[in-house]
């Protein structure tokens, strides 16, 4: 088994990472990251090389990496969440714990998770979670990772407050299993059913499910994103007038100007096309 660690990813990690590899025990090898793409190249070569459990030791950028790298292979992902949101782990209820985690890994049962793929004009994006594309991508590139680091989430409020003072909200256009092209100010495009941590944006969607769902945000400017900056703590988001849900499995993204996130990550740039991975993947879950 190999262990891949990212040590920029969230806060307290070294002690939590030696705490879980106790756990996980002489089977288990640890690499560590070096900057963006390490993960995926190591977890690449750890499943050329056989091993049977790819764990990913991070947030949920560091996941979609390792599961990227894993593509096709047979190899199962394990999760360590040790980032700042934590996502995946959550809507897989997963122990947050490094122990509890590391027991999950090993105790190995597993389910299938069904990862989207973006394709781009520069190649392909694996994510696990989700996409979005208009504000909220534009708050995850712009945010400090120092102020990430010493804030968690709370630096993505703050930053989101910066944001709003200068977002012009650009349209972007979509169309979801082909159909006709339409307008919004923001679109999240989802696996699974919560959102920057453990607030719910999709009831009933999950990343073991074929498909997505979207989150379409309609003429949204400061007052609504306002509004919906308050409805989310309160899980009522899908509630507002100006946000649709809707079930699709694929969806093509267009717009001038319109940034996107990955996983919490920056994103691809714009046109794009989402599906569903070829390959879902083996995870270790309790
Ligand atoms: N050694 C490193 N130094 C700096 N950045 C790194 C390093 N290794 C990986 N990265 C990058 O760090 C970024 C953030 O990682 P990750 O998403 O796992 O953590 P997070 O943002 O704290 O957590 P979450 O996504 O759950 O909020 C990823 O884009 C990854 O490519």
């Amino acid at each position: 088994m190999l262990v891949i660690f990212n040590p920029a990813a969230g806060s307290r990690r070294r002690r939590r990472l030696a705490r879980a590899m106790a756990v996980l025990g002489e089977g288990a090898v640890l690499a560590e990251t070096a900057g963006p793409g390490d993960a995926r190249r190591l977890s690449e070569r750890a499943a050329r090389e056989g091993h049977d459990c790819v764990v990913a030791a991070g947030g949920d950028g560091t996941i979609a990496e390792v599961a990227a790298g894993l593509q096709g292979s047979g190899a199962a992902l394990g999760i360590l969440p040790f980032g700042t949101a934590n996502v995946l782990a959550l809507e897989l209820g997963l122990p947050l714990t490094a122990e509890g985690a590391a027991e999950v890994i090993k105790a190995g049962r597993e389910a299938m998770l069904r990862p989207g793929i973006a394709w781009h004009a520069g190649g392909e994006r694996l994510f696990v979670q989700m996409l979005g594309a208009g504000l909220d991508a534009a708050v995850v590139q712009a945010v400090p990772p120092g102020l990430k680091r010493a804030l968690g989430k709370g630096a993505y409020v703050w930053q989101t407050l910066r944001e709003l003072a200068r977002h012009r909200f650009p349209p972007l256009r979509f169309s979801a299993d082909g159909g006709a092209w339409e307008e919004a100010s923001g679109l999240i495009v989802t696996k699974g059913r919560l959102y920057a941590g453990r607030h719910l944006v999709a009831p009933g969607a999950s990343p073991l499910e074929p498909g997505f769902t979207l989150v379409v945000q309609r003429r949204v400017g400061i007052g609504r994103a306002l509004l919906a900056g308050a409805a989310l703590p309160l899980n009522a988001l899908h509630r507002l007038p100006f946000i649709e849900l809707r079930r699709c499995a694929a969806v093509e993204i267009e717009g001038q100007g319109v940034l996107t996130q990955c996983d919490g990550d920056r994103g691809p740039a714009l046109p794009l096309r989402i599906e569903e991975a070829s390959h879902p993947l083996r995870v270790r879950l309790g």
